[in-house]
């Protein structure tokens, strides 16, 4: 919708759709019928076009892409505000966005408030701007500065933008004020002058073959494997090289063929996967529309080891001060320079001033007094995963701070429920996996115990944006989401491998998939210790000891590779060896390593397992399948609410391509009835494995034709 008044002879057309003012058909419906209307009043001297409840406006309705073109077109409301008389201006605060900045581009005249940022993010979501922007915005901002917007997504500030030449003044004050004055001191003025149909591209000096070859280049490298910012670029050239019209057209194909595209569905299917996740509920009630969060002023992490230490670092950079506790100086003193090595690097790669990480290092307290606890309002442990220990610390922790204070642990495999019962507060304990490094990654797993309170999840999952990570709420179980999942996938890797395909074979297929490192390479850089020890300690709580010839654990089948290398002292990267050798500057480059094939081979002769041509089809099938049935598996026991949570986690836990929306939104696509029929095969095949006795509930929904959304509702345990 879009609401018409008049006021000082200067129609105000005020775009209307909570929450953004995104261009719903009918917002576009009601510019147009506004523009027209403007255009036929003899009263009306001027218009100004702005957006209701403090945003200009966020683009196209994202929600009404897959229902085909209705409406009047930006385009077709553009041509006409070009052959108006009467200027027309965008008055700008919020945002600008996509199919909002070419609206704007399309008045004749910019201004904006000073908070206003404008942007095309279409590439964001697989698209081009389709609605006049990569022909109009060259011809404001120049065609480089023009290319730089529309390739990254990135918005740009008012300021900038005023000096770019997209807007023509920036102001402070009531905005539909000044839109109302400024509109008013153009009405005389010819509006073909400021109508940027009719200014050509800005080349700026530069020339535009020599350009456009460089930026393809550019693009193709950077953004491996995403369809859109090529066709940014081929749009944003073409509109430097041919006359308007042809330009514009040459646009409308190019969004037309993105827009059906696969990679355009999976990447809108993120964007709005990422929203649903801040829509929490828990199995005893309380949910994110009715929980309120406690504010976080200051945050203690207990623990500087590599972990605690990133953690800390997320918590200063993000503005709050932090407690920083070990046990003795020495381990203090290792952990703060590990913080100040990471802070610096952030430095070197120029995405801080060293002023700015001298303020965010004023606000970190190292200390070996658990005493400096007492008053924070939350306390992040992060010492060795221990069950002792953390229940140890956890005792501590709840004599020590006050009554209100949330107690976090971070694990990747405890039960919470067995960390809170140390406490007096179980109410109050709350589970936050974080994934290493952890200052970059920005996957964060909330894990509610069974009386972890709503208050403390709502305050989790806030303070989770607070330190600028995508917090992610899920229920306690071995793994929890994102380690349950990758369990069967690095086991039918390995599996793959004792079978006959090598681990550079294997990662090779997940990097042509667009995972950004294959389960080997992953493997080595954490540690192939780390997955022994777990390994070991999880048989030796069963009374197992595993050995070099265990090929099954529990009945299971077991593929014990990692505790030959172990044996043979290839520990990964750290040890120059692991599954690969490294070479190369600092280590770093990994080699395919004959002695790690004639280990693969002892063990299979050793074992009586008969080695085969392992197809890249059977490796990718096999992991992922594994994985996904996994999936379903804890959408059926309530783990998540929503296929949407599982696939945010992929997303920023493990990098799963973007443009292929995540492991369910890709089943979704492979379609149930064949991933079920495919894990039923599999289960007769490898009946030794677990994992590949087929979900329930993916059974069922194989059956029933419901749409991704839906799956979550159907598995009979969504907490909202
Ligand atoms: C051709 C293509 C054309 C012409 C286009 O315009 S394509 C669309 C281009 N625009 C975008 O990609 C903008 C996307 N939106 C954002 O970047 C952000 O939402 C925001 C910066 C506008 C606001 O951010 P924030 O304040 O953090 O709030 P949310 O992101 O949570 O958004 C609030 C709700 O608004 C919904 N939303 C946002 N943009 C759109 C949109 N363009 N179409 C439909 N709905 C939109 C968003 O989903 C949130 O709603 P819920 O999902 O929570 O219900």
């Amino acid at each position: 919708m879009a609401e018409y008044s008049i006021r000082d002879s200067v129609a105000i057309i005020q775009l209307d759709n909570a929450p953004v003012n995104a261009l719903s058909v009918a917002v576009r419906t009601g510019l147009y019928d506004g523009i027209e209307r403007a255009a036929g009043d003899g009263s009306v001297k001027a218009v100004v076009v702005c957006g209701k409840g403090g945003n200009f406006c966020a683009g196209a309705d994202i929600k009404e892409f897959d229902e085909g073109s209705k409406g009047p077109w930006i385009t077709e409301i553009g041509d006409f505000m070009d052959r108006m008389r009467k200027p027309v201006v965008a008055a700008i605060e919020g945002v600008a966005l996509g199919g909002g900045l070419e609206v704007a581009l399309f008045c004749h005249y910019r201004i904006a408030a000073k908070n206003a940022r404008v942007g095309q993010p279409e590439v964001n979501i697989g698209l081009i701007p389709g609605g006049g922007g990569t022909v109009r915005l060259p011809r404001a901002a120049g065609f480089k500065q023009a290319l730089e917007m529309i390739v990254t997504g990135n918005p740009v500030r008012a300021e900038r933008a005023l000096k770019m030449g997209v807007l023509d003044e920036v102001v402070s004050g009531n905005i539909l004020e000044a839109g109302i004055k400024f509109a008013l001191s153009k009405a005389h003025i010819d509006t073909s002058l400021a109508c940027l149909r009719n200014r050509p591209v800005r080349m700026d000096g530069l020339n535009i073959d020599t350009k456009a070859d460089a930026a393809l280049a550019h693009v193709k490298s950077k953004y491996k494997g995403f369809e859109a910012p090529m066709f940014c670029v081929k749009a944003v050239v073409n509109a430097a090289r041919v006359p308007y019209d042809d330009a514009i057209q040459k646009e409308r194909e190019y969004f037309f063929e993105l827009r059906t595209s696969g990679q355009s569905q999976a990447l809108r299917y993120a964007f709005f996967a990422e929203r649903q996740i801040a829509r929490w509920g828990l199995p005893g009630g309380g949910d994110y529309r009715t929980a309120r969060a406690i504010p976080v002023r200051s945050v203690g992490v207990v623990g500087a080891g590599t972990m605690g230490a990133g953690i800390a670092l997320c918590i200063i950079t993000s503005g709050l001060p932090c407690v920083l506790l070990e046990q003795n100086q020495e381990f203090l003193e290792k952990g703060v320079t590990s913080l100040r090595g990471q802070l610096m690097g952030t430095v070197r790669l120029g995405k801080m001033t060293a002023g700015e990480a001298e303020v965010c290092l004023s606000r970190l307290k190292p200390s070996t007094s658990m005493e400096d606890l007492k008053h924070v309002d939350m306390v992040i442990e992060a010492v060795f995963e221990d069950l002792k220990l953390k229940r140890e610390v956890f005792e501590r922790l709840d004599k020590t701070c006050k009554p209100e204070t949330i107690l976090c642990t971070n694990t990747s495999t405890l039960d919470i429920d067995s960390v809170a019962t140390a406490t007096g507060r179980p109410d109050k304990v709350v589970g936050t996996h974080f994934f290493a490094p952890s200052y970059l990654m920005k996957l964060l797993e909330n894990i509610y115990g069974s009386r972890t309170s709503p208050e403390t999840v709502a305050t989790v999952m806030r303070f989770g944006k607070t330190i600028r990570k995508v917090p992610v709420l899920v229920g306690s179980c071995t793994g929890f989401v994102a380690n349950r999942m990758l369990a069967p996938y690095t086991a039918e890797a390995q599996f793959c491998v004792e079978e006959g395909a090598s681990p550079a074979q294997v990662d090779s297929v997940l990097m042509d998939f667009g995972m950004p490192m294959g389960t080997f390479r992953v493997s080595d850089l954490s540690g192939i210790d780390v997955s022994f020890s777990i390994r070991r300690e999880a048989a030796r709580k069963l009374g197992v000891t595993l050995t070099v010839d265990s090929r099954y654990f529990r009945g299971q089948r077991h593929c014990s590779l990692i505790e030959r290398l172990v044996e043979k002292g290839r520990l990964g990267r750290k040890t120059g060896k692991g599954w690969y050798k490294y070479e190369g500057p600092g280590g770093t480059v990994p080699l395919e390593d004959p002695d790690v094939l004639e280990i693969i081979e002892t063990h299979c002769r050793a074992l009586g397992i008969e080695r085969r041509n392992v197809g890249s089809h059977e490796i990718q099938e096999r992991m992922q399948l594994a994985m996904i049935n996994e999936g379903f598996k804890i959408l059926e026991e309530g783990i998540c609410t929503r296929a949407e949570e599982i696939d945010v986690i992929w997303l920023y836990g493990f990098g799963w391509p973007r443009y292929l929306g995540g492991p369910m939104f890709y089943a979704s696509k492979l379609g149930l009835k064949r991933v079920f029929e495919k894990i039923c095969t599999f289960h007769k095949r490898f009946p030794h494995s677990q994992h590949w006795v087929p979900s329930v509930l993916l059974g069922k929904l194989s059956e029933s034709g419901l749409p991704l959304s839906k799956w979550g509702e159907a598995a009979g345990t969504s907490r909202l």
